[in-house]
């Protein structure tokens, strides 16, 4: 069996009496798009900064192809990239002598810098001055630094943060391609759902130092359930019955007399129900699974049981 990426179990992580991080499992397959997401203080930075080695945790496992990161962390980290907060950069230096430079640590043949200036798309920009670019073109270039050892994991801690809304799109793009161009598996942490929905393969959602979701994206749009948008004359009838059905009402718009509900009822007896009752039903249509609403779902209800 090949091993996993990124293999990470009951990792636990205290800094005096905060818990930052309490228990991180999650599995990143090869050539993933991992979005690792989760609000403000959820224990991201510190799983990243656990599973690149820069601190200890207090329990649990990381693993890198196998490699667990405490006994053999040479062999783990050998082939891992990572861009965490801004790259620094040497701004008097060009792009491509940044690069050089990174050659000349990491013994890599210059040959690379080609190649990686190639992928993120700075062949151009390649002779000017660091300083002189925007930090959308940083990022870039701290990307290609990161990739410069041709790394099987690519770790990137918020990579659009910071960035204006074309520049993002360019780095989501970028982000996107990079399992096909370079076979590299990434695992970006981001609390940007929509960034994450647009690109992202698989899913970690953390809440509270913990995850409530590993998983592909799929799978945690259909752990939403069923969610049915009603509009009708009688919504408060209308609720009753469905309530007999297997429904509950999510959410509801006195103004508009639309309500909406989940549960695993049958929308086509609903339907029947309610016009047999005489209501006049004027929209019964199934929501579209929106990670948006089951984001504050799982980040924000009582903790729920992490996908297996
Ligand atoms: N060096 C530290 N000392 C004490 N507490 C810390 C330290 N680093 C993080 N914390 C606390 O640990 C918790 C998790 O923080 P972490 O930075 O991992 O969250 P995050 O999900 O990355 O959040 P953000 O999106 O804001 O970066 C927070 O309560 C934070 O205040």
């Amino acid at each position: 069996m090949t091993e996993l990426p990124l293999d990470i179990r009951g990792l636990a992580k205290r800094y005096g009496r905060v818990d930052a991080v309490r228990r991180v499992d999650l599995a990143v397959p090869q050539g993933a798009i991992y979005g690792f997401l989760g609000p403000n203080g959820a224990g991201k930075t510190t799983t990243i900064r656990c599973l690149l080695g820069l601190i200890r945790a207090d329990a649990g496992t990381v693993r890198v192809d196998g490699h667990d990161i405490r006994r053999n962390r040479r062999a783990a980290l050998a082939r891992v990239g990572a861009v965490v907060e801004t790259p620094a950069l040497y701004p008097n230096l060009t792009g491509y002598e940044n690069l050089q430079l990174a050659c000349r640590y990491l013994d890599l043949p210059k040959a690379r810098i080609g190649a990686v200036l190639e992928t993120v798309e700075m062949t151009r920009d390649a002779r000017r001055k660091v300083g002189q670019y925007s930090l959308g073109m940083r990022q870039r270039l701290g990307l290609a630094r990161a990739l410069i050892g041709e790394p099987r994991l690519l770790i990137l801690d918020e990579p659009t943060n910071g960035l204006d809304p074309s520049g993002m799109r360019d780095m989501r793009a970028l982000i996107r391609d990079l399992p096909e161009r370079t076979g590299a598996t990434v695992f970006m942490s981001s609390h940007l759902l929509s960034e994450v929905e647009q690109i992202a393969t698989h899913v970690g959602v953390m809440r509270q130092g913990e995850t409530v979701f590993d998983g592909a994206i799929g799978a945690l749009a259909a752990r939403t359930g069923q969610r049915l948008e009603v509009r009708c004359d009688k919504p408060d009838a209308a609720i009753a019955l469905a309530g007999a059905q297997g429904f509950a009402v999510f959410s509801r718009d006195d103004a508009t007399g639309s309500f909406i509900l989940s549960g695993d009822g049958d929308p086509a007896r609903l339907n029947a129900a309610l016009v047999g009752a005489g209501i006049a039903v004027s929209a019964l249509a199934p929501l579209r699974a929106d990670l948006e609403s089951l984001f504050l779902d799982l980040t924000s209800a009582p903790r729920k049981e992490a996908a297996a």
